[in-house]
């Protein structure tokens, strides 16, 4: 599987404030730049702490780009949240109407919340013991059809990608605002690296909006 991370941070590499509310970062020739690249992916996807904090829906994608690469009949990119304990509330938006939204879980998720999770449309997919093995759930993914996966966030999730070094892709839209503060979330949360940091290859720099995104390989 191909995967792509995208997120907006601001000039000192925050995603959010310290209340973990959805901040727009990003200007429309960013949200423009984004749904191109959800409409290139076959599913798009982001943590629980951003479900919780956002409540995403994960839908808007640009129609006409996907279109030209799929043809007309091609169905929306799928929606992917990751999830260990299925915590994802039934109303969540993630999980409202099509398209299909997967929920990576890990066998700690009680039977009655996976339950819960089906019941409101969603399709989990189970993989490791306590938290997710993000590595066996993007095997689930890739077994029905997902072969490039576009991962927005968070912080937490985007440190474990990397971790388990399954990123291929970093872009980071860089805006013009300073947010600060120990406890906002960054690009790369977790524990962080202490050696063996991954090591990027810069590949394009674009001045967008009033910020810059910056792309990069993994190597
Ligand atoms: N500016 C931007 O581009 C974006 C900003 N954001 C912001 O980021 C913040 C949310 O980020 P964050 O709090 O880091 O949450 P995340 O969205 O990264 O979700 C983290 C949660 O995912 C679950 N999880 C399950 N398995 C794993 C695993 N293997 N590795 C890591 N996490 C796992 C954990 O919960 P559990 O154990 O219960 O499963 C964990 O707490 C919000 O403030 C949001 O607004 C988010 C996306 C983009
Ligand atoms: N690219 C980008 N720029 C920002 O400034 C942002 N705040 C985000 N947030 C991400 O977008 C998701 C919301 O998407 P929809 O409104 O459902 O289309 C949000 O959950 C973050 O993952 N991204």
């Amino acid at each position: 599987m191909y995967v792509s991370v995208n997120a907006a941070t601001s000039a000192d590499g925050k995603l959010s404030s310290r209340r973990r509310e959805q901040i727009a970062i990003s200007g429309d020739e960013d949200f423009d730049r984004v749904d191109r690249l959800r409409a290139e992916a076959d599913a798009v996807a982001v943590g629980i702490g951003t479900v919780l904090a956002d409540d995403p829906s994960l839908v808007r994608h640009d129609e006409t780009h996907r279109a030209s690469i799929r043809g007309e009949d091609a169905s929306p990119p799928a929606r992917v949240v990751v999830d260990s304990t299925c915590r994802t509330p039934a109303n969540a938006a993630i999980l409202a109407g099509k398209p299909e939204t997967y929920v990576l879980a890990s066998e700690a998720a009680p039977d009655t919340r996976r339950a819960a999770v089906e019941d409101a449309g969603g399709t989990p997919v189970v993989a490791g013991e306590e938290r997710v093995d993000l590595s066996g759930a993007l095997d689930g993914l890739e077994s029905v059809g997902i072969e490039r996966l576009l991962v927005e966030g968070g912080g937490e999730v985007i440190f474990s990608l990397f971790e388990a070094g399954l990123v291929d892709e970093l872009t980071v839209y860089v805006g013009d605002t300073v947010i600060g503060g120990r406890d906002a979330p960054t690009l790369a949360d977790g524990e962080g690296f202490v050696s063996e940091f991954p090591e990027l290859a810069l590949e394009a720099v674009e001045r967008l909006d009033s910020g810059v995104v910056l792309e990069w390989n993994v190597l």
